[in-house]
């Protein structure tokens, strides 16, 4: 594999896209280290997109740099070892998995041998000979990146390569990514779904309406957003309940929800809350910590009340 520098693969700095007044990516700023697998994660039209078809050359930035294996100018012969499925190829229905793969190698310059390793990495080999109009959602998604594998790139941008698939579909996309990581390469890939992503990422970046808003391990961002220790009580008088919770120590805030109440305090608060909500006649069905999911966490982020004032 070629080695173009020992620096980042992917280095970003004020990055910005505007369209008319409106900008789709706006001052991101981020690295991607080599053998990565960085995930890009944002709601529909927060800027994924954009942000990588400028990575590939494909959109000018209206202000600040970009550099790709330690280049800032996108020459030929450095979009060659980058592997893409931004723009998803234009597959012809007719022609058979293979046909298509050699049509978009003979562009390349590539031959049989990539167009073989791609097929079988992608586990399509099998079916290459089947038109392919009569493929799955799966196996179109995996042509498609048979495709950006073609001639083993030294950096690969997936835009959503898991839209569409079903959960083993899913599965299947992650050990081949993972795969990828394993032989060296970078990996950038983009979606809309935290959980989905944070599964096969060393790191995460959210993008909200063009804006880095937060960067780092799953584990980080987790611990960063969603650490607020909640207990989750069922009970009745709801109201009544969250006055009385209000005004215990190690109360920070209380919420009133559908047949109880979320009592933002540490776990141990448990038992002090129990009894004061008995003496106030209060019917308690159940006290438990409140489990917050990755996808919570991701939607409270990019809620638009969240980042009020957050730069
Ligand atoms: N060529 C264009 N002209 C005008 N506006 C554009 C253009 N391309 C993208 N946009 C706008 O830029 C914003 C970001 O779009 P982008 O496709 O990058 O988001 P995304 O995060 O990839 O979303 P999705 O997950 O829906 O694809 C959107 O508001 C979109 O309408």
């Amino acid at each position: 594999m070629t080695q173009g520098t020992d620096g980042p693969v992917i280095e970003t700095s004020g990055l910005t896209k505007r369209f008319g007044g409106k900008s789709a990516v706006d001052d991101v700023t981020l690295d991607v280290r080599r053998g990565e697998v960085y995930g890009f994660v944002g709601l529909n039209g927060a800027g994924k997109t954009t942000f990588m078809r400028m990575l590939v050359g494909l959109a000018r930035p209206t202000a600040g740099s970009l550099k790709v294996l330690g280049h800032s100018r996108l020459t030929n012969p450095v979009l060659r070892r980058v592997g893409t499925t931004i723009e998803r190829p234009a597959f012809y229905p007719g022609m058979t998995g293979r046909q298509n793969l050699s049509l978009l190698a003979r562009y390349s310059g590539m031959g049989d041998a990539d167009i073989d390793a791609a097929l079988k990495t992608v586990d399509l080999a099998d079916r290459a000979g089947d038109r392919f109009r009569t493929y799955s959602l799966g196996m179109k998604q995996r042509l498609a990146l048979a495709s950006a594998l073609m001639g083993e790139p030294e950096l690969l941008i997936l835009d959503e390569p898991a839209n569409g698939l079903d959960p083993s579909g899913m599965a299947a996309m992650r050990e081949l990514i993972r795969e990828q990581a394993a032989r060296g390469c970078t990996v950038m890939l983009s979606s809309h779904l935290l959980g989905e992503i944070a599964q096969v990422c060393d790191r995460v970046g959210v993008l909200h309406h063009g804006r880095l808003i937060a960067v780092g391990t799953t584990a980080e961002i987790e611990a960063q957003y969603g650490a607020r220790p909640a207990l989750l009580v069922t009970c009745d008088d709801t109201g009544k309940a969250a006055s009385v919770a209000r005004d215990l120590d190690g109360v920070q805030d209380v919420s009133e929800q559908d047949g109880g109440i979320l009592v933002y305090a540490p776990e141990d608060a448990a038992g002090a809350l129990n009894s004061a909500l008995v003496a106030a006649g209060i019917t308690v069905r159940g006290i438990r910590p409140n489990e917050r999911s990755l996808e919570d966490v991701f939607l409270e982020m990019t809620s638009d009340t969240a980042n009020e004032g957050r730069a």
